[in-house]
């Protein structure tokens, strides 16, 4: 499923229009007709429908979503915000069908009598704007959306909640708070924003007929799907060895903070690693062989409960590591970072202190042979770039495309939408996972989930993406009867890896 901006929408209709040579008008029709049968198990027989229609295309869906429901004998009200002379081309076509077919159209564009018609109304449904929507609402827009949303009714949105922006990092004043928002062909970027997301309620996607094969050439962002997930994680072989599925080496670990790289190992090991060592201090090996007794150790030069500085490590003999997990942040484990970062020959992934220490040094990353994975939430991602945080939540997509280009790392972005990103800007969002993961310990859980993903014989970016997918759906089957989402600790989410395996195996 791709997802798209405003503008690379507009290029799927050129395309579709000019190329397909399908006339705009039967679009819509195939539009406002998709809505409508997706619709109609939402409603009652004797639901009072209010079809709030604007200016655009998406008033046009409008129109023939009334015609169509008109059709099957729904009480159905259709009030026009705008002036008669506003509405043009294939949404005036649409709306003199609709009059044809013995629909009334109630004008209001000053919003006079909104409050009057919500009134009556058990179901809005929203087709006053669409993704075309620019700057700030012009009065009484604002006023009507924020009428509707007070309103006792059930709010079905058409493409998109009016009101809000279909990109990122577009300020807004307000939208319709919908409970169903059915999605032309291609959800936009909105929907993953968390700071859009919740207007959107429950959204599904309705087909209208654009070509399909195009959508590649026009957008390089997808949604990961548990269909992918079904489709790429590789199944054990029955016939493999420990050797098959990888030796990873995790680096970290401190006296203060001995609990990351505990969680790091065992989920790593209980994601399917052959092998997995540890490279910690002397110290807190003993905690953490009492979690995961199938790790190996090497125990690193330290000081004071802190590793010292570069060490004498074969990187060579590893297949993937993770690095900075409860390490600490002193220049010496700043210089061990670098090291590793400089001289291991396989994909190494780095998280937590990792991400702070080469924060000042991204460089390094430009020079590495074998891929860099790097795992900031917005915080980390923040000190990466020096970019503030609420920029990053409001536009993650593009900062993560740009750095990922500039540094030719994979990068995941790490939020309610988490974002995969590669090197050469193609991104997966995960929708895997729930609140009860916004605790100490879930990132450090993901690492070593990755750590194993990235040893076995699927694509970089595949595994990133199903481990991604596969750390959320452990989280979201645990709290379905097990836990909630205030209770779930990151180690649940170790136990909980069982149940998503054994659905894919
Ligand atoms: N292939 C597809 O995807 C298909 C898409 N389709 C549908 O088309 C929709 C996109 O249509 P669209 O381009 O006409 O935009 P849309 O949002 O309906 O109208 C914008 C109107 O709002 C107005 N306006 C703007 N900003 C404003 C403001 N701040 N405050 C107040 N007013 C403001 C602006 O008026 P103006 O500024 O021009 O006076 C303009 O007239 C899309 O979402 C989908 O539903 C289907 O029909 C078929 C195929
Ligand atoms: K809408």
């Amino acid at each position: 499923m791709h997802i798209v901006t405003a503008n690379e929408m507009y290029e799927m209709d050129r395309v579709a229009m000019e190329k397909g040579g399908i006339d705009g008008r039967i679009l819509m029709e195939n539009a406002g007709r998709s809505i409508t049968e997706s619709m109609i198990p939402l409603l009652a027989k004797n639901s009072r429908i209010l079809i709030l229609v604007g200016a655009g295309n998406n008033g046009g869906d409008g129109f023939v979503i009334g015609r169509t429901l008109c059709n099957q004998r729904f009480h159905v009200t259709v009030l026009q915000l705008v002036p008669d002379e506003k509405i043009r081309g294939d949404a005036a076509y649409h709306k003199q069908l609709y009059i044809n077919f013995g629909g009334k159209v109630h004008v209001d564009d000053q919003g006079k009598e909104i409050a009057a018609f919500l009134k009556e109304a058990t179901v809005v449904i929203d087709a006053i704007f669409g993704i075309g929507i620019k700057g700030k609402l012009r009065p009484p827009f604002h006023q009507i959306i924020e009428a509707v949303n007070q309103s006792n009714t059930v709010k079905l949105s058409v493409d998109i909640p009016s009101g809000i922006p279909a990109d990122e990092g577009v300020s807004f004043d307000t939208g319709v708070w919908a409970d169903y928002t059915f999605v032309i062909e291609a959800p936009k970027m909105s929907a993953f924003l968390q700071h859009t997301a919740k207007y959107y309620g429950k959204w599904e996607v309705v087909k209208i007929g654009l070509p399909l094969a195009s959508f590649d050439q026009v957008t390089a962002r997808k949604v990961w799907t548990e269909e992918q997930v079904h489709f790429t994680l590789p199944k054990r072989d029955d016939y493999s060895h420990k050797g098959t599925h990888g030796k990873g080496l995790i680096v970290g670990g401190s006296r203060e903070m001995p609990g990351s790289i505990a969680m790091t190992a065992l989920s790593s090991l209980r994601s399917g690693a052959g092998l997995v060592s540890v490279g910690t201090v002397n110290e807190v090996i003993p905690s953490i062989v009492s979690h995961c007794a199938e790790a190996t150790f090497i125990p690193l030069d330290s000081e004071k409960g802190v590793i010292t500085g570069s060490q004498c490590l074969d990187y060579s003999v590893y297949n993937a590591i993770a690095i900075g997990m409860g390490m600490g942040r002193s220049e010496d484990t700043a210089e061990l970072t670098r090291q590793l970062i400089k001289e291991a020959n396989c994909p190494v992934i780095v998280d937590a202190d990792g991400l702070y220490h080469i924060s000042d040094d991204l460089e390094l990353l430009k020079q590495r042979e074998f891929p860099s994975i790097l795992t900031p939430h917005p915080g980390e991602m923040s000190r990466l770039t020096g970019i503030p945080v609420k920029e990053i939540i409001s536009k993650p997509f593009r900062i993560a495309e740009e750095f990922s280009k500039t540094y030719q790392v994979h990068l995941i972005l790490k939020g309610p939408f988490t974002i995969v990103t590669d090197p050469k800007g193609k991104q997966w969002v995960n929708t895997s996972g729930n609140a009860g993961l916004a605790k100490g310990g879930s990132g450090d859980v993901l690492s070593g989930i990755l750590l194993s993903m990235v040893m076995q014989p699927q694509l970089l970016v595949e595994a990133l993406a199903n481990g991604c997918y596969i750390h959320g759906k452990a989280a979201d089957n645990l709290i379905v009867n097990k836990h909630s989402k205030q209770d779930l600790l990151a180690t649940d989410v170790i136990q909980g890896l069982a149940s998503v395996f054994r659905t894919f195996s």
